[in-house]
């Protein structure tokens, strides 16, 4: 599914009166099957832009469209990710990736639950409930949950950031796997920029306050990447260098306004 983002800006009404803006001006497209990782520094709005994707929080101006339809509000085909396990802890770890598929009556993917359950290594612990899991296995859980449905868009807040650097690294690689073999449209917030070169298919660099677009471009590298890649390490120091200087600029305007 193609996603358009059409010139949007997203204000937060704040208990004081006031309206804080978060987002300005974006406007881009996402081909269907693209894995988009959008990057920026802790604050430029990446999990508001992801929200507003997800339905979950409304555009103060502007549309995002999914294919031709704007949104307007949550929707099955497109799942999300977040940074910690979202599980229901009163299921086990086979009821909680069964229940999205039970909510929507859909009896055909319901039936792939073993199959999902092996793919994610979690065979043995169906029966487990979420406190009894560590916090990679809980991750595993929430994204054979989201597979299972074969959601168009898969949308993820960091899924990953909680995680030890084996269980991460090896999740990055699953994600990617999935991705090529499913392929559907992602778009992944990170602000780790070796996770974002290795995993995505194009980056949306984001910055500032009120956030904006710093850059889009398409990563041109092979799966699996290489980190010690000549094309890798020039990138890392793109982003840096584009990141660094938003945030240079974004901190001379507050001294500016304060000084
Ligand atoms: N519900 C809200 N009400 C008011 N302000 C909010 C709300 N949600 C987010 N913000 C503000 O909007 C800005 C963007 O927040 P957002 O969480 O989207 O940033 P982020 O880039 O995802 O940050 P991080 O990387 O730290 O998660 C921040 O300044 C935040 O304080």
């Amino acid at each position: 599914m193609s996603i358009t983002i059409n010139n949007i800006c997203k204000n937060y009404n704040l208990p004081s009166g006031q309206r804080f803006p978060a987002l300005v001006n974006l406007t881009f497209d996402i081909s269907a099957g693209d894995f988009v990782v959008v990057l920026g520094e802790s604050g430029c709005g990446k999990s508001t832009l992801l929200n507003m994707i997800a339905g979950t929080e409304t555009v103060s101006s502007g549309e995002i469209r999914v294919g031709n339809k704007i949104i307007k509000g949550p929707d099955p085909s497109r799942s999300i990710l977040f940074q910690q396990p979202a599980l229901l802890p009163w299921l086990n770890v086979e009821e909680n990736i069964v229940f999205g598929c039970k909510l929507r009556g859909d009896k055909k993917n319901l039936k792939h639950v073993y199959e999902w359950i092996q793919t994610m290594g979690l065979s043995g612990f169906e029966k487990m409930y979420p406190a009894e899991l560590s916090l990679g296995m809980a991750q595993r859980v929430c994204l054979a949950r989201a597979m299972i449905g074969h959601p168009e868009i898969l949308l993820m807040d960091e899924p990953f950031s909680s995680l030890d650097t084996f269980t991460r690294t090896h999740l990055q690689k699953e994600l990617v796997d999935f991705w090529q073999v499913e392929n559907f449209t992602g778009i992944f917030v990170t602000h780790d920029i070796d996770e974002a070169i290795l995993m995505g298919s194009r980056i949306l660099l984001l910055g500032g306050r009120p956030g904006r677009i710093i850059d889009m471009f398409d990563i041109d590298l092979d799966h699996p990447r290489d980190i010690s890649h000549p094309l890798f390490i020039k990138l890392r120091t793109y982003i840096l260098k584009k990141l660094r200087k938003t945030l240079i600029g974004f901190r001379e305007k507050i001294n500016y306004a304060s000084g």
